[in-house]
């Protein structure tokens, strides 16, 4: 498999593994290859002294040993700081056929088909996503949901404001369909195969339509749900994404419809934000009775100490903050504490319900999200407003550490610690990376924020350059639209914009066509030869060029002495057949037979008389001219 040589868009490398873009993807397979993919991808790259903790398909599984600085200098040098024209599909291909070389990604895919290697190298894909720059969400924990799980929780958050319409590619999700066993595998819960209580059939969604269930894994599985949500969900070709339904701020939560039934009867276990402002779900206390905290002993409700805990911190005033790698976004004010009450509902099945995803492309909340039951087990606070530790429970974390013994040491800065627990900055992966990496990874950070500055968002921001030596050439005009769209040019460009500002749209636009291509050929020529007074006159556009940048290619030195061509005489022009060219030909040759002035020769002086007897006198020969000869005395010798 190694070694092979492919063809990636008409260029062959070596050493890369072959993969293409693949649907077809198996509920196994797909649990599997999250749970390594996330933890690399998801848990690895957005955590510092706060912890993404990824919910996992089947917690006992080895995740991969290996250095996280690998991953993170894949994203840098493949997604973020390649050449800005790449697209995102290139970028992302290129970092998952980075990863792919990686050791530990080579001993998972050992012995794999190529149907398997190509799932998953999609599925990275799918990962790889979330860190395009040009990307408008990004993955964060949240503590909203943490009373009812028990767990840390992660959310989707939007890094840009989203317009209704949108569609939310870079949050894509991988879909395995679900064959009955595999459906019946995934509701039960065992303890064993549970993360401390997290279903494993949290990510199912059901086809009206095929009338059959899917397991999405990927980034969409992180959209929480809220009663009034602000996205929908819709398949698009090979995967499902999320389209905006409500315009959505920088820092909001992206939120889908899971379904009338997704969390309970009288969707009593539901801690969205709309049911907090509503005091419904589960922020309507009146609802809990002792009675509900009955049945099932299943392993959803955390452990009294987890409450404990979770009050513990709450008192010493912690706030629930959203947050991103880039910061923290919102801060929501505390509210009253909550009450100790633990409650416990039937399990049933949880599952979000699409309409079929093909046909209609949507999910419409109130037509098709309508057969959900019950969500899993867990113990929710009864008091409303209740406002959540954001740090990971005890629980989450041992989940954690589970994980982390199962690969070995970890990286330390990996491991989460105490002070983990209770800090409550968070550092962004950037400043994250910055403390932690060498002098030339530093560097890379900073080209890669040149980069990012060097989008056309980040140019509104830009000042004009700095005048310079050769700035002056600039007209005004150029000068103004150069400052609002280019970085400061180093000297040698400088002088080349200087010229092409000479060249605005605006007055070329002024020109005729003809006048135009008169233009073009003057400064071609101009740009040789020290121009004359005729050629300045020719042109508007070639005396303001000029003026400008006089003889711009002529070293300063030797402009004063270049000395003026006199104009070209004028030449009468001939055209015509070649039978006219030579009439013409003949006529000069007449005239200047006929005339001798015009062939060049000398005037004939006039005859000279005798003073005496009037008769004429031999010319002068001015070679034997003498003074004292009679024939200079102007007499004949009679
Ligand atoms: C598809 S997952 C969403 C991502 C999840 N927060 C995570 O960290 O993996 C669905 C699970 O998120 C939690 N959840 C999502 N929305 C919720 C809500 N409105 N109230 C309570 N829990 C919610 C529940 O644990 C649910 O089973």
């Amino acid at each position: 498999m190694r070694g092979a040589v492919v063809a990636h868009g008409g260029h062959s490398r070596v050493g890369e593994v072959a993969w293409s873009s693949t649907s077809n993807m198996n509920m196994r397979d797909l649990s599997r290859d999250d749970d390594f993919l996330s933890f690399m991808l998801v848990e690895q790259l957005g955590t510092d002294s706060f912890p993404l903790v990824v919910h996992k398909m089947d917690p006992s599984r080895r995740l991969p040993r290996h250095d996280p600085k690998e991953i993170l200098n894949i994203v840098q040098r493949w997604i973020v700081t390649i050449k800005s024209a790449s697209s995102a599909a290139k970028r992302v291909r290129g970092a998952v056929d980075a990863l792919l070389r990686l050791e530990a990604v080579a001993h998972y895919l050992r012995g794999k088909t190529q149907m398997q290697i190509n799932a998953f190298a999609t599925h990275a894909s799918r990962y790889f996503e979330l860190y395009v720059p040009t990307g408008t969400i990004e993955i964060a924990h949240t503590s909203r949901y943490s009373k009812w799980t028990g767990k840390a929780e992660l959310c989707i958050l939007a890094t840009t404001t989203l317009k209704i319409g949108t569609v939310i590619t870079e949050l894509k999700g991988s879909m395995a369909v679900l064959t009955e066993d595999e459906n019946e595998e995934l509701k039960r819960t065992d303890r064993r195969n549970t993360d401390g209580g997290i279903r494993r059939d949290f990510s199912v969604i059901h086809s009206g339509h095929r009338k059959k269930n899917h397991l999405f894994l990927g980034p969409a599985r992180f959209v929480n749900h809220d009663c009034d949500n602000n996205c929908e969900l819709f398949r698009e070709g090979k995967y499902i994404t999320f389209r905006v339904i409500k315009p959505i701020e920088r820092g909001q939560e992206i939120t889908a419809h899971y379904g009338d039934a997704y969390f309970g009867k009288d969707n009593r276990h539901c801690l969205c934000e709309t049911c907090e402002k509503r005091g419904k779900g589960g922020y309507r206390q009146s609802d809990y009775t002792d009675s509900d905290a009955s049945s099932d002993s299943a392993s959803t409700i955390p452990p009294r100490e987890t409450l404990g805990q979770v009050q513990k911190v709450e008192m010493l005033g912690e706030v629930n903050e959203r947050r991103t790698r880039r910061g923290v976004y919102l801060k929501l004010p505390d509210s009253e504490s909550d009450s100790e009450e633990e409650v416990q509902t039937e399990v049933t099945e949880a599952v979000i319900q699409i309409d079929d995803p093909e046909d209609a492309n949507t999910a419409s909340r109130s037509s098709s999200l309508s057969k959900l039951s019950t969500p899993p087990l867990s113990s929710i606070p009864t008091s409303p407003g209740a406002l959540i530790n954001p740090l990971p429970t005890p629980d989450s974390l041992s989940s954690r550490s589970q994980s982390e013994s199962a690969q070995g040491d970890r990286p330390s800065d990996q491991a989460p610690s105490s002070t983990a627990a209770t800090s409550t900055t968070f550092t962004p992966v950037k400043a994250q990376a910055v403390k932690s990496l060498s002098l030339s990874e530093h560097n890379l950070i900073a080209k890669q924020s040149s980069t990012l500055s060097s989008s056309p968002r980040a140019n509104i921001q830009l000042k004009s350059p700095p005048l310079s030596e050769d700035a002056h050439s600039i007209p005004d005009e150029a000068q103004s639209s150069q400052a609002a769209t280019t970085l400061p040019a180093a000297p040698a460009q400088r002088r080349f914009s200087a010229r092409l500002n000479t060249r605005t749209p605006e007055r070329n636009k002024e020109l005729t066509p003809r006048a135009k291509s008169r233009h073009r050929t003057a400064e071609s020529t101009d740009d040789k030869k020290i121009a004359t007074p005729q050629t300045r006159a020719s042109t508007v556009q070639s005396q303001d060029r000029k003026a400008s940048t006089p003889v711009a290619d002529e070293p300063r030195s030797l402009r004063s002495k270049s000395k003026p061509a006199l104009p070209p005489k004028a030449k009468p022009r001939v055209s015509g057949t070649p039978a006219d060219k030579g009439k013409a030909a003949d006529e000069k040759a007449k005239t200047a037979l006929a005339s001798p002035k015009r062939r060049g020769k000398k005037k004939a002086p006039p005859p000279r008389l005798c003073k005496v007897c009037s008769r004429e006198l031999p010319p002068l020969n001015p070679d034997s001219a003498d003074e004292d000869s009679e024939e200079d005395k102007g007499e004949c010798s009679r």
